[in-house]
């Protein structure tokens, strides 16, 4: 038994609640489906790396969901030969379906074993998807570890394509990483400036994969995305699987930023002064007050400071924003 036509997107959203696993073979390597959206291949030849891409974290990302799915496509039908372990995640079948970001409460937030704290739907896929990675990773023996989640974003953004960096506690950053972040035509990487409950943290803090959260334009239905704004990185994750090489290209091209601050909704009133279609890294000028509730106020400290990922429309306690500030690649 195998997917029909190879397609993992429409076979996980015809059977999102798919209980059974299975697996076969295929020209090229052995294919088992764990769970709904969760397809673990193992190449004919020896592999030289384990790499991990998860797309559909958020239901309503679909752009980075067509693109893993043409990829699977390629490998299961034996036209794009396979040189390295891979595991791919269709994140959340049924947000998928719904065409939402979520059900109960935000996916990727439960990572880490935070689902241990939280209600929901999503509380298992998380458990399950954790456990996914770490059968997977556990069974790493040659080469390095890799995990990008790709996502979209929810507004627009002066850089249309970017990178959030895990945080790395002091430990050296992979310039390997940054050159292949380039070659992928991503514009900017943000580096965290602290811990996180995000799938891309939980691949590097807990089984020191190279990861990344990747957004890769704006949110839009099935069918609307331009997919040929992906080309680059679509042949750069087709070099890694195939070749298994990370492709690369000068990092000076990216800018870089660093996160100085989280922003966290404190009270039911907290509010973002910006219009609602002001685009990620917009910059603000010094004393700006960002954002207020009848709990205090987030005054802008150093002009140029720009938001990323502002929303409110989420739970008191939960990330608003990150402000990000410039840094120069000398810096390092
Ligand atoms: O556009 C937005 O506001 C959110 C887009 C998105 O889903 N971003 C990820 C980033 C995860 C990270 O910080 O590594 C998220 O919010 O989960
Ligand atoms: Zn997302």
């Amino acid at each position: 038994m195998s997917i029909p036509n190879n397609d993992l997107l429409a076979f996980t959203l015809a059977h999102p609640f798919f209980e059974e696993t299975m697996t076969w073979s295929f020209a090229g390597g052995d294919a088992y489906l764990e769970h709904p959206g969760v397809l673990h291949i193992e190449p004919e030849q020896a592999p030289r790396h384990s790499v991990v891409l998860s797309a559909g974290i958020h239901g309503n990302e679909t752009a980075p969901i067509e693109l893993v799915n043409a990829l699977v496509q390629q490998i299961l039908a034996g036209e794009l030969e396979l040189n390295t372990r891979l595991l791919v995640v269709l994140g959340h079948p049924k947000a998928m379906l719904e065409g939402t970001r979520f059900c109960d409460v935000n996916l990727n937030r439960l990572f880490c074993g935070a689902w241990q704290r939280y209600e929901g739907m999503e509380v298992e896929r998380a458990k399950h998807l954790e456990a996914s990675v770490k059968r997977f990773f556990d069974d790493h023996h040659v080469g390095e570890k890799f995990h990008y989640d790709l996502h979209t974003a929810i507004r627009g953004s002066q850089y249309e394509k970017f990178a959030v960096h895990p945080f790395t506690n002091g430990k050296s950053y992979s310039l390997a990483q940054f050159a292949f972040h380039a070659a992928c035509d991503i514009e900017a990487v943000l580096l965290s400036h602290q811990p996180a409950t995000t799938f891309s943290y939980h691949s590097y803090a807990t089984h020191g994969a190279h990861a990344a959260t990747v957004e890769l334009g704006q949110v839009k239905p099935f069918g609307e995305n331009d997919l040929t704004r992906l080309s680059a990185i679509h042949d750069s994750l087709v070099a890694l699987l195939n070749k298994a090489e990370l492709a690369e290209k000068p990092v000076k091209d990216m800018k870089l930023f660093e996160v100085i601050d989280v922003l966290t909704k404190d009270s039911e009133d907290y509010q973002l002064n910006i219009p609602s279609d002001l685009k990620n890294f917009t910059g603000f000028e010094a004393g700006f007050v960002l954002a207020e509730s009848s709990l205090g106020q987030y005054m802008i400290e150093q002009e140029g400071d720009a938001i990323v990922f502002p929303n409110t429309q989420l739970p008191v306690g939960q990330r608003a924003g990150l402000v990000v500030r410039v840094k120069d690649w000398s810096e390092f």
